[in-house]
Order: C-alpha cells, then sequence, then structure tokens
C-alpha cells in the first residue's frame, strides 16, 4: 500500500506527462536527444515522476494511432539513464500494448506502471496490475473519460482497480469536459470508496480552460497524485501546467516539491523548444471540451477535415453525440466520410 501522504514534506506529487500526453499533440516524433534534454530539466527542477511513451501508450506505434519516430524502449531507456531523482513512468492500455511490454519498461528500468481504461472498463486491467505488482512495480490505474459516468459508477470501477493491485486510481478527464464541483464530487467519490487501500489522483486537459482550477479542487477532495503537462504540451488544448499548478500551490501551502522558478526555466527553455507549436485553446479544443471528446482526436480531427474537405469541428460534435472512445478514431473517418457526402464545408 502506498502512504497516503508521499512524506511528511509533500502534499501532492506530480507525475509530468509531457512526454507522453505530448506524444499526440507531436504525432509521436520524439527523438531520443528531445527526451534526454526534456528529463533532464525536469528532474533538476524536482519533478519526482515523468512518463514516457508513445501517446496512446505502450504499442501505439501503428496505423490506427500513428507511428513513432523513435522506438518507446529506446526512449525509456534514454529517460530511466538520465533521471537522477525522477521516476519514470510509462502507460499501457491493455489490447493497444500486451504484458511483454510491461516487462519490456521494467527491463529497462521504468518503475511505474500506468494501465489505462474506458471507464466502464477497469476489469480488463486486472492482469496487467497483477503482473506489474509481482515485477515489484508501483501501480497506477487510468479511468479515462471520467465525465461520463456518474460519481457512483466511477468509484464502483476504481474499486475493481484497487482490488485488482492498483495503488492509486486516476479520475482521468480525457475530454477536458469535467467543471469544476464535477471533478470534486469524482475525486471525493473514489476517496470515500478507496479509503486506505489506494489513493486518488487526477488528470486535467485544458479544453475548457480549467485544468489548474479543476487540479486545485481535486487535492482539496483527497487526491494526492496530480498529472500534468509542462508548457500544456499535451492531447487537445493540452494538460494542466505543471508550471502554473505548482506555483498555485505554492501561493496555497500545498507541497509539491517542484521548484517553481526552474520549472519556469525549464517550459520556456527546453520543453518549448521540443513542441511543434504551442497547445492552444483554439475551435476544435474548446469544441472537444464542451462536446466531450477524447482530447487525443483532435490531431485526427485536423488530418480528417483536410482530406476529406468538411469541418473539424463538425466531426468531433459527432464523435461526442457517438460517445466515441479511445481506439475508435476509425470511426472519425466514418464520421468525415459522411460529412463528405452531405457536402458539409470546411472550417
Ligand atoms: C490514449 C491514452 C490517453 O491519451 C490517456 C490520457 O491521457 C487521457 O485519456 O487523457
Ligand atoms: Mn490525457
Amino acid at each position: 500500500m502506498l502512504p497516503r501522504r508521499f512524506s511528511d514534506a509533500l502534499d501532492l506529487r506530480i507525475t509530468d506527462s509531457s512526454l507522453r500526453d505530448g506524444s499526440h499533440a507531436k504525432r509521436h516524433q520524439f527523438t531520443a536527444a528531445e527526451v534526454a534534454a526534456v528529463v533532464g530539466a525536469l528532474d533538476a527542477a524536482g519533478v519526482p515522476v515523468i512518463e514516457v511513451t508513445h501517446g496512446d501508450g505502450l504499442g501505439g506505434s501503428s496505423f490506427t494511432y500513428g507511428f513513432s519516430r523513435t522506438p518507446e524502449q529506446e526512449l525509456i531507456s534514454v529517460a530511466v539513464e538520465t533521471a537522477r531523482h525522477a521516476k519514470i513512468a510509462f502507460l499501457m492500455l491493455p489490447g493497444v500494448g500486451v504484458k511483454d511490454d510491461i516487462l519490456a519498461s521494467a527491463g529497462n528500468g521504468a518503475t511505474v506502471c500506468r494501465i489505462a481504461t474506458h471507464c466502464t472498463e477497469a476489469d480488463i486491467a486486472a492482469q496487467h496490475f497483477g503482473l506489474a505488482r509481482d515485477r515489484g512495480l508501483e501501480t497506477v490505474g487510468f479511468l479515462m473519460m471520467a465525465h461520463s459516468v456518474s460519481p457512483e459508477d466511477l468509484a464502483k470501477q476504481a474499486r475493481i482497480m484497487a482490488d485488482a493491485g492498483c495503488q492509486c486510481v486516476y479520475v482521468v478527464d480525457s475530454a477536458g469536459a469535467l467543471v469544476l464541483d464535477q471533478v470534486s464530487d469524482r475525486v471525493a467519490a473514489l476517496v470515500a470508496e478507496l479509503g486506505d487501500d489506494a489513493q486518488v489522483g487526477f488528470h486535467g486537459h485544458e479544453n475548457l480552460g480549467l485544468g489548474v482550477a479543476n487540479s486545485v479542487l481535486a487535492a482539496r477532495a483527497g487526491a494526492t497524485q496530480i498529472d500534468g503537462s509542462t508548457r500544456r504540451f499535451g492531447a487537445g488544448a493540452g494538460n494542466t501546467p505543471v508550471e502554473a499548478f505548482v506555483g498555485v500551490c505554492d501561493k496555497l501551502g500545498i507541497t509539491t516539491g517542484i521548484d517553481f522558478f526552474a520549472i519556469v526555466d525549464a517550459a520556456e527553455d527546453v520543453v518549448r523548444p521540443a513542441m511543434p507549436e504551442e497547445c492552444r485553446l483554439d475551435r476544435l479544443a474548446l469544441v472537444m471540451g464542451y462536446a466531450g471528446v477524447y482530447s487525443s482526436f483532435l490531431k485526427h480531427a485536423y488530418t480528417l477535415a483536410e482530406r476529406y474537405g468538411v469541418s473539424g469541428a463538425e466531426i468531433l460534435v459527432e464523435a461526442g453525440a457517438r460517445r466515441l472512445v479511445g481506439g475508435q478514431e476509425d470511426q472519425l473517418i466514418d464520421i468525415a466520410l459522411t460529412l463528405a457526402a452531405r457536402g458539409a464545408g470546411q472550417e
């Protein structure tokens, strides 16, 4: 069991996901040199956990999700060799990655295993949590698209993960659709359900501009692990910006162990040069948050809108109406073709 608090000095543990969620924004084109530079800067700033994987997790490099420029085990190895203090985490979605991918990541020195499922499908992760615990890995569970079920139903799924060996279950706002109390209610429901059996975490997206505020409310409701990405480098409008969140935590007296000025410098001098462009709160990102669409669909929507001459916003609105989940990227093609047949204009 993980302690409720990481140490007397640390109220919250932040995991930086720039090198995993940011992979979506970079269309999975990280080089080993970029990973080394970013890990070096985040580690020096005191970031305790750094996640490194293809955006869609281990095994994500594919026609469906987009091919990686650099094999992810190479990136994990570089991260492990570079980090002096930070733990290196990886993400896997059962069925996209397989158990051998977990073993390979552990073999290359990653120590935090994060398993993600849709928020109604926690049971498919049971064997992966078991394997990870057997290998001595720390385990984190991701209940994705958490806006789409009630706090009570989410808590039941969290219980399934905890019983399978998950040490911290995250409320994952994949669409950046949760608004303030909707975060607190979900985190509080998980805290009440899990008690001392597992910690609770929160992973936010900026699609409605609420990443920092939602993360503060998650912490106040009892979350002890919070995700963010330096310079918001993540899918959609990006994730909760780590540097802003650290500054806010400092002002609120919440201890993160991260040096504000060092992470601000890392954001500007090291992470920004690795980004193809800023993660923006633009039309399609806003539509994602409003319509409740998986943030990693953003680049797919841009590509399909251009290819078929249709509106990216309309693709996303329909994706929200169909309640698409991760792995259903091919349905975006169907939506685009349907819009093209109707003669919808491009936006
Ligand atoms: C495809 C995995 C996904 O990007 C995980 C995640 O960060 C989320 O659901 O927000
Ligand atoms: Mn995410």
